[in-house]
């Protein structure tokens, strides 16, 4: 089997070197020069045999679109499109739309791992027709970690079925790592503590709140200790936005996620307007002390 791959940054990058590894070929594009194995879409489809298969990894959102939109005018019928970036799940169906019309193929592909990926293989959620999955099983299982495909590949359900379980991973991500984060806050911040490290290193192994999210915060803290050179801003990029939307659309509670959802956008204030109305407020009504504006 030989696919085209478009977008090749911190994730695609290495998935073309995993799927040849695992004896897939790859043609990669990527408007970086540095990294791209073709100049153009144009070149990336001449050197992929037909019926083809074109996994894109690019930026979810407009680029993905017009990256798919291209695809859409230059592939032919029969010919595959994957779209393994984190795209809104709601995107898909607007994609298989367009390419379906053509008698082009879709499959949406949530790709978790990140840039361990390359090492330790990539957890994968599909959405779409089972023929086309089933076609696309060889570059599956070159992503995916050894072992049972079950244990880390699901045929979720169908288009945009994959990249809503992705999106509610990202949401169950946001929640885990706010609670290890307020983990380390508390035992960092107590006088009665003296080995914060070792702590989170001591839960690595046996306890109940194992797993690879504190894995990484013992080799964040490793890499940091105390976290001096990280500044307390954190982006996102989507995800947990339309899981709360999700939740608030079918009713569903979701405090935890939700508030790591916010707690990110406060990382982001350094001053809050609300909080000086709260303060503003208690003094009105009790006359309770104002700090005052530094
Ligand atoms: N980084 C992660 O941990 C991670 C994990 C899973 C999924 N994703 C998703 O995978 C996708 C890619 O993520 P990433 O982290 O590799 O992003 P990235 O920004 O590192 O890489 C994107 C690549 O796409 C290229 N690109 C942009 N527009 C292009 C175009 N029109 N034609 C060709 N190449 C183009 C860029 O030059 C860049 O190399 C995103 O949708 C992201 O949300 C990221
Ligand atoms: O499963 C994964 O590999 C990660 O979740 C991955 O998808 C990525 O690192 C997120 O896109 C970050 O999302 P935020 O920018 O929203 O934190």
């Amino acid at each position: 089997m030989h696919i085209g791959l478009i977008g090749l940054g911190k994730m695609g990058f290495n998935m073309r070197e995993r799927l040849r590894k695992g004896g897939v070929g790859v043609t990669g594009y990527d408007r970086n020069s540095e990294v791209t194995d073709v100049a153009s879409i144009d070149r990336l489809l001449d050197k992929v045999p037909a019926p083809r298969i074109i996994w894109v990894m690019v930026p979810a959102g407009s680029t993905a679109s017009a990256v798919i939109t291209e695809l859409g005018e230059k592939l032919e019928p029969g010919d595959l499109v994957i779209d393994g970036g984190n795209s809104r799940f709601t995107e898909d169906q607007k994609h298989s739309e367009l390419l379906t019309a053509k008698g082009i193929r879709f499959v949406d592909c949530g790709v978790s791992g990140g840039v361990w990926g390359l090492q330790n293989g990539y957890g994968l959620m599909v959405g779409g027709e089972a023929a086309d999955i089933e076609r696309a099983l060889p570059i599956f299982d070159a992503l995916r970690p050894d072992g049972e495909r079950a244990d880390s590949f699901v045929h979720v359900g169908g288009v945009g079925a994959g990249h809503y379980a992705k999106m509610v991973h990202n949401g169950i991500e946001y929640g885990l790592m706010q609670a290890y984060a307020e983990g380390y806050q508390l035992l960092a911040s107590k006088d009665i503590i003296t080995e914060v490290f070792g702590t989170f290193r001591a839960w690595q192994k046996g306890t109940v709140v194992r797993s690879w999210l504190l894995d990484l915060m013992v080799r964040a803290l490793e890499e940091d200790p105390g976290l001096q050179n990280i500044d307390d801003y954190v982006e996102d990029s989507g995800e947990g936005r339309w899981t709360v939307e999700e939740a608030i659309a079918n009713a569903i509670p979701a405090p935890a996620i939700t508030a790591s959802l916010f707690a990110r956008f406060a990382s982001r204030e350094d001053s809050s307007p609300a909080m000086k109305m709260v303060s503003a407020l208690r003094h009105q009504f009790g006359g309770h002390a104002i700090r005052p504006a530094e």
